[in-house]
């Protein structure tokens, strides 16, 4: 793993790692789950120094967002990779694909490395989240979502169509931001800045707010 990312990333994935073996014990989570939590927080980003053309051969683009920006895919290339390595924990690999995008569905493991993965120390942000993720999992995952949601908008970049479903599915969610434009299509990151970044994008959907 160290040889795959760099030295700041693998402390990153330290922990991540950590502090999502922490959240599943503190939610009660089983001794296998809470050993799934740790091993995808360390194999979740395995994808993520590798170049676009790579992510996008390891990861077909499922939506536009993936073919434009392709590190918003950077979990499910890591998957394919784990996968045709003979690694073979689907719980795990269903972590370390959703840990960008959410959680697809009522899945526990999923839900602690996604926190763990936006709320770990080294961010500086979302320290509310991680301590809310000691005591309810639910309440925090929802936090985290909109968390991501309104991060992301706010940098006007486009939301992923799997993290609109999570924020969609959201208890008090009335308005959707699936209604954001795209901006203009640019060149991706190894060409050009990415527009990904642009900061001339802005939306005018904000996401509700919500009880959490
Ligand atoms: N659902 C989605 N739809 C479309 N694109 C998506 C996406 N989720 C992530 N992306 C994009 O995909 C790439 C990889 O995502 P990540 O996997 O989440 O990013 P990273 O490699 O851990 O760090 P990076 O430097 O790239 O991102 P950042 O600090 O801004 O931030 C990393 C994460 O930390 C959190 N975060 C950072 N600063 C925050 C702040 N000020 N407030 C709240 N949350 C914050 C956010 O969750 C943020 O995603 C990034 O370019 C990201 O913008």
């Amino acid at each position: 793993m160290q040889l795959l990312v760099k030295p700041k990333r693998y402390a990153h994935v330290q922990r991540v790692a950590l502090l999502a073996q922490q959240i599943a014990q503190a939610n009660g989570l089983s001794d296998q789950e809470i050993e799934q939590a740790y091993a995808a927080g360390i194999l979740h980003d395995i994808a993520r120094d590798l170049p676009d053309s790579e992510l996008l051969r390891l990861a077909p683009p499922e939506c536009e967002i993936d073919a434009r920006h392709p590190l918003a895919l950077h979990g499910r290339a890591a998957r394919t990779m784990l996968a045709r390595w003979g690694y073979g924990d689907q719980t795990v690999l269903d972590a370390v694909e959703d840990h960008t995008t959410g959680p697809r569905g009522q899945r526990p493991v999923s839900a602690c490395v996604y926190i763990a993965d936006v709320s770990e120390p080294g961010r500086g942000v979302n320290d509310d989240i991680r301590e809310l993720a000691l005591h309810d999992l639910n309440a925090a995952l929802n936090r985290a979502i909109v968390s991501k949601v309104t991060y992301l908008q706010g940098r006007g970049i486009q939301v992923h169509p799997r993290t609109l479903q999570c924020y969609e599915s959201l208890p008090g969610v009335t308005s959707s931001a699936a209604s954001i434009p795209f901006p203009p299509l640019q060149p991706s990151r190894n060409e050009a800045p990415s527009p990904h970044t642009a900061s001339s994008h802005t939306s005018s959907t904000q996401p509700s707010s919500t009880e959490h």
